[in-house]
């Protein structure tokens, strides 16, 4: 597929992960089914924590959401590691520096997703940061913290708010087989040359 990611590893790696809105905005959904356009593996970070630590409510209630963000991070190199591959990454992702480095050298679609439209979405989550009364106000607060990070590490922004998500799908699978892939790792030396 087009365009490419020189992983944590430091080798040249194409893959497309999307970074997004906070919950809601169809990072998983949407990247699922990009992996099958473009026909390549599709990783979901938040699954790949789940699979070894357990749910994801369960993580932030026993062990808090430092420890989630020590196991995200630890599945986010490793997703990004691999070859060929689409990678959605949970909603907070970004909020590792490290993270946003490796995003640095990757292609990254930020979905947005209006407010309105998201309350639908969002409806009965059992996502930690929006239990409470109101998943609406915590989800426009943390859109409001992110927002600088998730543009700071976007290459182009798609809408999801209206629409069938398959449109979505189809626009992404067309940039990613448009945008260049790097052919080889960067080469620190000859860069400063
Ligand atoms: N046009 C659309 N784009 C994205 N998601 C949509 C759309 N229409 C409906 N949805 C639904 O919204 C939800 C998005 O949730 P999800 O993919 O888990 O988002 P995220 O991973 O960003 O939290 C899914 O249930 C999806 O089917
Ligand atoms: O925004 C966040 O901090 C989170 C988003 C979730 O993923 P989605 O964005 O896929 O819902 C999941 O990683 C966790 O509940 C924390
Ligand atoms: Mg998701």
């Amino acid at each position: 597929m087009a365009g490419g990611c020189r992983g944590p590893h430091g080798r040249c790696r194409p893959v497309a992960p999307r970074a997004g809105r906070p919950h809601g905005a169809g990072k998983t959904s949407i990247g699922r089914r990009v992996s099958k356009a473009l026909g390549i593996d599709f990783i979901d970070t938040d699954t790949a924590v789940q699979r070894e630590h357990g749910p994801i409510e369960q993580i932030f209630q026993t062990h808090g959401e430092a420890a989630f963000r020590a196991w995200e991070r630890a599945a986010v190199r490793e997703a990004l590691s691999r070859g060929d591959v689409v990678v959605s990454l949970g909603g907070g992702a970004v909020l590792d520096a490290d993270t946003r480095a490796d995003l640095a050298e990757c292609r990254v679609v930020m979905l947005t997703v209006d407010p309105r439209v998201v309350a639908g979405r969002i409806h009965g989550t059992t996502r930690p940061l929006l239990a409470g009364e109101d998943p609406l106000v915590r989800w426009r607060r943390i859109w409001q913290e992110r927002r600088s990070l998730y543009e700071s590490v976007a290459d182009i922004t798609i809408d999801t708010s209206t629409g069938h998500l398959q449109h979505v799908v189809d626009e992404i699978a067309t940039w990613a087989r448009r945008e260049p892939e790097p052919t080889e790792p960067r080469d620190p030396e000859k860069e400063q040359s």
